[in-house]
């Protein structure tokens, strides 16, 4: 079946507190996004990606091409003011049966085997969610108190999140609820079941200035590995 990435990049990057939102920040010599974007089209070039931006970023980003002559085709959509609005805009410009990602912009580490995971097995089950295991203890506060709770009843979760169409399309019909804090959420709240596939854990939400440091070693040390 056909495949598409939405890739969401039209958020501000508050906790980065940069003036250049961070997805155009350079790392390793291009900005982040681009890497993202370099990863999807080197695991499969047939891969349709649409990337969304902020609205007054979009003459920038076109910029940014140019300068970078990064010409991996993709179509810009315009972002909204939510994560979830932004998703629901790229979904408009999907208009046939398909296999749909959604990845954060901000993740230029997501790996190919983890790409691989996602999609085959929503191609065979529906939905895919990519996941690692927690490495620290964990506690919960409460009114005041602490207490430890069990950490393997526990995963982190990654993007890309990865559906069949017509399932996520639905899901993006509801009205927004603050609890959408991801793909996965939205397609939960109709009832639908998660698989959860292994992610990677170097996929960092590059969000505040340190992810910026982790990344750019982490990028360097997969170029000498390639190179
Ligand atoms: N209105 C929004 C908000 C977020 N995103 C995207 O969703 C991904 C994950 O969001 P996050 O890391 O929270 O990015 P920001 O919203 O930009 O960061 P912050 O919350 O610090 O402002 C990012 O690639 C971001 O660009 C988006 O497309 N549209
Ligand atoms: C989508 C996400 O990256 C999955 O872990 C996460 O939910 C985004 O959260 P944020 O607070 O909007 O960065």
């Amino acid at each position: 079946m056909k495949r598409y990435a939405i890739i969401v990049a039209g958020g501000k990057g508050e906790r980065m507190s940069s003036n250049l939102p961070k997805q155009f920040i350079q790392l390793r010599g291009i900005p982040l996004l681009m890497h993202t974007i370099k990863v999807f089209y080197d695991y499969d070039s047939l891969i349709q990606l649409i990337i969304v931006l902020p609205a007054n970023q979009i003459s920038l980003w076109k910029k940014l091409c140019n300068e970078h002559n990064f010409t991996i085709p993709h179509e810009i959509v315009q972002g909204g003011e939510t994560r979830f609005a932004s998703v629901k805009n790229g979904l408009v410009a999907i208009k046939e049966k398909c296999i749909i990602a959604v990845h954060d912009g901000v993740r230029p580490l997501v790996n190919r085997q983890t790409l691989e995971n996602c999609f085959s097995t929503a191609e065979h089950y529906g939905t895919a969610v990519p996941v690692y295991a927690i490495v620290d203890s964990l506690r919960k506060t409460e009114n005041n108190t602490n207490f430890a709770v069990e950490r393997n009843q526990y995963c982190i979760v990654q993007t890309p999140q990865v559906f069949q169409s017509s399932i996520l399309k639905i899901a993006y019909n509801q009205t927004y609820e603050e609890r959408f804090t991801d793909d996965a959420t939205v397609v939960e709240s109709l009832g639908i079941e998660l698989n959860l596939v292994e992610g990677n854990r170097d996929n960092i939400k590059v969000t505040t200035p340190p992810d910026l440091k982790i990344a750019e070693v982490l990028l360097s040390e997969r170029e000498a590995i390639i190179s």
